[in-house]
């Protein structure tokens, strides 16, 4: 049987913050730079790589958490250790600045013995001695070419949104089968070019490449435009029109097309052609102009030459990486222009999130003691934390060493906020929207700061994390209802959230004591939210594809990040109290009524308490109208069928030609929600002979119960029942009673058993794609599923099918939800039952 309880189930899988109580001044004071030990902080940084390229460097560092050391009991055959893996770049003539964001890290003090780091590209021979020297550790020097392909196929294989199209400004995120992935072309764009066909694991072979890269653009165009940065040539570039350097062929035809073989007057016909015949100085052209007629010479002469390569070989697709590319919309539409234009649409150009970590993250890989190589994509979870402590988001260091750093940094990323997050003027479709190939035109055309770093996030390895091994399609599973690349829906919801954020803000500095410092990191909590929202509303697909459980679990990590960790801590435990209260009378009403009322009375008492959301504004005016109580009276009193979704007479007749063998039971929010609600109906679940396990969240998300207080509630519950006592003690949940029983009555037949278990998250929704190693392992012998609320039930899972037979339970706290998924009203109510056919 499955260990009931097990204690792991309290597992977080979130990132610990600093906790720098009890610091102290490890070894000899004398020493200028000395290491601070923290006694209390229990990271443990190690594994180290970096890629050190002409132009860039890319650093990338793992960072391990004690949590994560536990190894699960059912992932013994996994070698791989928990963590997160950050991303970090610095330029490479600022080698300094890197090697000073190491020592402050203190990344090259691994693990015991790993004086020795990864290192690619040919800053590893070039600056293997000031290695030794500033930092006191050896190099192993990995293969560039080798490292770029390792890389890739770990992205492609192991992250969900990494690799996308890119089309007149639109990204489209696409996943490619492990099976269909071979052969592809690997294009990497860094200072020079590398082509590389790769068919499989560790099998490639550089087939072609060209000096005319990413050095080549910034190079040519510091020294033609002065420009001091390679984001300020960018960004020129935006405001260019290039055919006042460049000559188009209705330059040469007179303003005619060259119809014959098919190019218009508007292709270029020579790049800086037009120079030749004018009598003009270098001053005398615009720099936006001579950016853009660079930037387009060179994406076409690679989209060219890559094209070629590929057509040789017989490849269709085409991968592009490195940091010429930077994230920038319109590279990457010439790119796909110009690979779409010469194969007549036969061949497909892919970016990939990760462009210019390809090289770092196969050394980081190379290094076969962590055995990333074997990570599934269900392990990964990636995170946007905001400031530069822990994503070292500023591109030169230094690391911020703690929260009030952060906050503070916080404070003036907001001075710049308007600079990272507005866009910079859109090109004009008459300007860069013409000429070239018939010209891409790439709207929202935005390049931004790179110092906020929000593109990639912080990548957590979370090794206990398994796919709900009772999902139909895992392949084709999505838990998002809604997505949000539809603009009107991002728009919505952005509102919705961002009108509920002040309220947020005073809830959580009130769960912190409303002191000054609670108040400052409640601020810049706010921001840091504020700012990936805005964010997101320029770019929804920023940071992969964008669902609606994305920007609330998003919410919660930021939460989280300035230790914020139960905002509605108080408000829980107020609402278990007075439920608890009127639970001994609830159950003896229950217990009057036969078995069928009884079931319709137990499914309208899940459905009004589900009215208990502090995430719904609605919901939240209610509350300040009366009780608990009253509320809960005034909900079941409404509650008349038939609901919107109303499949409660099939599931009444399920339940009465036999139970079920064990339920899963996801339950939502605490108080009347799970105590009046839910706990009754596990009850009489348990009643019928039915195992139930209780699957509440691994840490607080809004007013949501976790498994850490659930035991807690069960516990309270039990002393008004025999049924859940029973249960309870049966499942492990009552120790004390448990031994008790042991002592003295062990000849007594245990009850059906309830237990409780994590679900491995910490957000209002959830995706069954990565679930807790324990949910999963109670899950193999369920046969009923029972989803409550709105979000585990409607904005998530609402479309899922299931292994067994399932229950989806919620009211709709939304007028629009209401609406567009139900075609109803707000506080309607969903009864959707999908029987195992
Ligand atoms: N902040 C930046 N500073 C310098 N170059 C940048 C920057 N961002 C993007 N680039 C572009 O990226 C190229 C370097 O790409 P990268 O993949 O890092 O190659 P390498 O390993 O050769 O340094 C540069 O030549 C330039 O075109
Ligand atoms: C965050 C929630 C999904 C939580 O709902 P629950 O799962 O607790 O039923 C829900 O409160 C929500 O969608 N709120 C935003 C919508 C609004 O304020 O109207
Ligand atoms: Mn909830």
């Amino acid at each position: 049987m499955v260990s009931p309880v097990g204690t792991s189930i309290q597992r977080s899988s979130i990132r610990p913050l600093l906790d720098l109580s009890d610091a102290a001044i490890h070894g000899n004071f004398e020493e200028r730079d000395p290491t601070i030990l923290l006694p209390n902080q229990s990271d443990d940084i190690s594994h180290l790589s970096l890629d050190i390229g002409g132009s860039l460097i890319k650093l990338i560092y793992f960072s391990r958490h004690e949590d994560f050391l536990v190894n699960d009991k059912r992932n013994k055959s996994s070698p791989i250790l928990g963590g997160r893996l950050h991303f970090i770049k610095f330029e490479t003539h600022k080698i300094n600045e890197c090697l000073e964001f190491i020592r402050s890290k203190q990344l090259h003090i691994g693990d015991g013995d790993n004086a020795v780091i990864k290192v690619t590209g040919g800053g590893a021979y070039k600056f293997a001695d000031l290695f030794k020297e500033k930092l006191g550790v050896s190099i192993e020097k990995e293969d560039e070419i080798d490292c770029l392909v390792t890389g890739a196929n770990f992205l492609l294989q192991a992250i969900r949104h990494e690799a996308f199209t890119h089309r007149e400004g639109h990204k489209e995120f696409v996943q490619i089968d492990h099976n269909e992935l071979y052969p592809y072309l690997l294009v990497n764009i860094g200072s020079g070019v590398s082509m590389m066909k790769v068919d499989g694991d560790r099998k490639f072979q550089r087939v072609n490449g060209t000096n005319v890269g990413g050095g080549t653009y910034w190079g040519l165009g510091k020294l033609l435009t002065k420009c001091n940065s390679f984001d300020e040539l960018l960004e020129l570039s935006q405001k260019g029109d290039s055919r006042s350097v460049d000559m188009l062929v209705g330059d040469i035809y007179g303003g005619l097309d060259y119809s014959k073989i098919g190019l218009s007057a508007a292709t270029i016909a020579s790049s800086f052609g037009k120079v030749i015949s004018e009598d003009k100085e270098i001053e005398d052209y615009r720099p936006e102009d001579i950016s853009l007629s660079l930037l387009r010479m060179i994406s076409y002469n690679i989209g060219q030459i890559s094209y070629l390569t590929a057509l040789q070989l017989g490849i269709k697709r085409i991968f592009f990486g490195g940091y010429f590319i930077r994230g920038h919309a319109y590279t990457m539409d010439t790119i796909s222009f110009a690979i779409q234009f010469w194969s007549k649409g036969g061949a497909e150009a892919m970016f990939l999130r990760h462009e210019g970590f390809l090289g770092a993250l196969g050394a980081f890989m190379s290094n076969n003691k962590h055995g990333l190589d074997h990570l599934m994509v269900h392990q990964l979870v990636e995170r946007f934390p905001m400031g530069a402590p822990y994503t070292g988001g500023k591109i030169h260091g230094p690391a911020l060493g703690n929260l009030s750093e952060k906050i503070s940094w916080m404070e003036k990323f907001v001075q710049k906020g308007t600079q990272i997050t507005d866009p910079v003027p859109m090109a004009s479709p008459r300007t860069t929207g013409l000429g070239g190939f018939e010209a891409p035109s790439s709207k929202g055309d935005i390049l931004r700061s790179d110092e906020s770093n929000l593109n990639v996030g912080v990548l957590h390895l979370v090794p206990s994390l398994e796919v709900f091994p009772l999902l139909a399609n895992p392949k084709s599973y999505e838990p998002n209802t809604i997505d949000l690349a539809d603009p009107n829906e991002l728009e919505y919801w952005f509102t919705v959230l961002s009108e509920h954020l002040p309220d947020l803000v005073d809830k959580a500095v009130a769960s912190e004591g409303g002191t000054d410092d609670a108040r400052r990191r409640g601020d810049a909590f706010a921001r840091a939210f504020s700012a990936h929202l805005a964010r997101l509303m320029e770019e929804p697909a920023a940071y992969g594809k964008l669902g609606l459980a994305n920007l609330l679990e998003l919410r919660e990590e930021c939460l989280r990040e300035f230790n914020f960790f139960d905002a509605y801590r108080t408000i829980k435990q107020r609402e278990n109290e007075a439920s608890l209260a009127v639970l001994p009378d609830l159950l003896l009403e229950l217990d009057s009524m036969n078995e069928e009322t009884r079931l319709l009375t137990l499914i309208e008492g899940v459905l009004a308490a589900n009215i208990f959301d502090w995430g719904s504004s609605a919901c939240v005016d209610l509350y300040h109208k009366g009780t608990i109580i009253e509320i809960y009276r005034m909900s079941r009193k409404k509650m008349q069928r038939p609901w919107r979704v109303d499949d409660f007479d099939a599931f009444r007749e399920r339940m009465g030609f036999g139970a079920h063998k064990r339920a899963l039971l996801f339950v939502d929010n605490s108080g009347a929600d799970v105590i009046l609600g839910m706990l009754p109906l596990a009850r009489e679940l348990l009643r019928r002979g039915t195992e139930v396990v209780l699957v509440a969240n691994s840490l607080p998300a809004l007013n949501d119960v976790t498994a850490v207080e659930l035991p807690k509630i069960v516990a309270e519950a039990a002393k008004h029942c025999d049924i859940l006592r029973g249960a309870a003690e049966a499942g492990g949940l009552l120790v004390d009673a448990m031994n008790n029983i042991l002592e003295v009555s062990r000849q007594k037949l245990p009850s059906t058993p309830l237990m409780v278990v994590g679900n491995g998250c910490g957000s209002p929704c959830i995706d069954l794609r990565q679930v807790s190693s324990d949910l999963a392992a109670v899950a193999k012998d369920a046969d009923l599923v029972i989803l409550e609320g709105m979000g585990r039930a409607l904005h998530t899972n609402y479309n899922a099918r299931f292994k067994c037979d399932t229950l989806k339970l919620a009211m709709v706290k939304n007028q629009r939800l209401a609406e567009k998924l139900i075609k109803g009203n707000i506080y309607d109510c969903v009864c959707r039952y999908e029987p195992l056919r």
